[in-house]
């Protein structure tokens, strides 16, 4: 189309409708102009890419050309759960860090999930808009009133979403003893067939159905109808830019970059909050990513305690049981999977493909290099360094990395921010934000503690205390909104205890 018009305007000039003079007159001006742009793409680009990372500053990793474009700072990502959105998070983790940016974080670790959304759980959040905050990403119960009191009007939407079988797998294997439903079945195949006989919608029961429809602000429980969904399609379609699909989480990722004008390298990543193992890998109903990275890894299903296995494996009538009982979730799913596909179309299938696949080869070479074994995921207990160990709860393992050793310290902190659990990054971007409340913990974390407390008198469902000092430092106990304790020593979250 431009082009067209630029040729137009050439034979135009040409037929001499314009004497020589303005013909070369203009033509300057035209090289000036274009010059000047692509100085000042260069410039850009260099500011928002501070150097010192190596290995991700080859021209590959900037990704094929996104033409003329801004890249958006500012972010809100609803992080829904179980749906690879702890791989997206690190993502705009990296990103914003990088960059210095501001993200909105929460008093504890959570917003006060499940009660929706509330813009004074945001740290540092001292009314409606008046200090500037670029990247708000955490778990929530979506509630735009207040969000839109903490993100800037111009901020940039997407979430993502997963079929509700693998959701709901992945769920009750690490929410088995927090959601009551859960806590009661006998097992996840046991829970798909007479899901009436636990749930109890009197009970707070969001990661047992409609895990999706509570995560965007929805009734979760109601008597699925067409209408009510609709509803919430039409909520999401006017409050939000993008929707990914995990299980095209590539593809997403391709999407999403060009969306945010961001280079390919920051989309590149490696797949965080895996579990061991996937209860239809057992049977061989249904291959995944994780699997295969768990085969490559040749770590198969050793170390997985067999009553896990059982609990969590289920027929793929089961599997089919399982969307019908999240029917609200399927209507999502399915609409907004349409959606991504029409996205893809208008993109170009070809162009993807190609991007797609030079984000896997970049993937593979920077497993390479950052991570021990070329990359294989890790129980979290064979992790050496602790810092790096990711969270556990549930039934199985959730795996981490380990960092290749050797590497030097610009690579080596690149690396480290692809691999840091959400949790330990939380609390480094937190540090990094509110460095005078971090040195005053190191000094003394009892403060630190006291300090938590305080800032929390708005939730009762959360809290530390001072727990008994071991060797290495004293150890705070943190009280997450669900009832699980987890174990802090100064900075560093070392183990969960064990849920009410
Ligand atoms: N890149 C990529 N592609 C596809 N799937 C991925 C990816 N990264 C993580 N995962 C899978 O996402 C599941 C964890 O989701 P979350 O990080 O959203 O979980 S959480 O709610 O934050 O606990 C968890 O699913 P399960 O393994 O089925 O439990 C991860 O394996």
């Amino acid at each position: 189309m431009l082009f067209r018009r630029r040729a137009r305007m050439l034979r135009w000039l040409v037929c001499g409708r314009v004497g020589t003079v303005w013909i070369w007159k203009a033509l300057l001006l035209f090289v000036a102009i274009a010059f000047a742009v692509q100085l000042l793409g260069v410039i850009f680009n260099k500011s928002v890419h501070p150097p010192g990372h190596s290995i991700f500053l080859s021209s590959d990793a900037q990704g094929p050309s996104l033409g003329f474009c801004q890249p958006h700072t500012h972010i809100m990502f609803l992080k829904t759960h179980k749906t690879a959105s702890s791989t997206v998070l690190n993502m705009l983790y990296r990103f914003g860090d990088e960059r210095n940016l501001r993200f909105a974080l929460p008093l504890g670790y959570q917003f006060g999930y499940p009660l929706p959304f509330n813009a004074h759980r945001v740290k540092g959040y001292r009314g409606p808009r008046a200090m500037e905050f670029h990247i708000l990403g955490h778990h929530m119960r979506f509630n735009k009133p207040e969000v839109e009191k903490v993100m800037p009007a111009d901020t940039f939407y997407f979430s993502i979403i997963r079929d509700p079988a693998g959701m709901a797998e992945s769920s009750f294997a690490y929410y088995k003893e927090v959601a009551p439903a859960f806590r009661k079945a006998k097992s996840l195949g046991d829970f798909a067939d007479n899901p009436y006989r636990y749930y109890d919608s009197r009970v707070r029961n969001n990661y047992a159905r409609n895990l999706l429809m509570f995560d965007f602000g929805m009734d979760n429980n109601a008597n699925f109808s067409l209408a009510v969904a609709q509803k919430a399609e039409t909520m999401i379609r006017q409050t939000f830019n993008l929707i990914l699909v995990s299980e095209y989480f590539d593809q997403s990722m391709i999407l999403l970059r060009h969306a945010l004008c961001w280079p390919l390298e920051t989309v590149v990543s490696f797949s965080l909050n895996a579990r061991q193992q996937k209860p239809s890998d057992v049977g061989g109903l249904s291959g995944s990513f994780v699997s295969k990275a768990a085969a490559a890894a040749g770590i198969g299903f050793r170390g997985v305690r067999p009553q896990a296995k059982i609990l969590t494996n289920v027929t793929e009538a089961q599997r089919e049981k399982l969307r019908q009982w999240n029917a609200f979730d399927l209507y999502l799913y399915k609409t907004f999977n349409r959606t991504f596909w029409e996205d893809i179309k208008s993109f170009g299938y070809a162009q993807m493909e190609q991007e797609v696949s030079l984000l896997r080869m970049l993937r593979k070479e920077m497993a390479q290099v950052c991570l021990r074994d070329g990359g294989k995921p890790v129980e979290a207990r064979r992790i050496r360094d602790k810092n790096i160990r990711p969270f556990q709860l549930g039934l199985l393992q959730i795996l981490g990395y380990e960092l290749q050793p050797g590497l030097d310290n610009a690579t080596r902190m690149a690396c480290l921010r692809m691999i840091r659990p959400e949790l330990q990054y939380k609390d480094v971007l937190d540090a990094k934000q509110f460095p005078r409340v971090a040195q005053l913990g190191q000094q003394n974390p009892a403060l630190l503690a006291a300090g938590a407390s305080l800032v929390r008198q708005d939730s009762p469902r959360t809290g530390e205390r001072p727990a008994e000092g071991n060797a290495g430092g004293r150890t705070a106990e943190v009280r997450d909104w669900d009832g699980s304790r987890l174990m802090r020593r100064n900075q560093t979250l070392i183990q969960k205890v064990r849920l009410t």
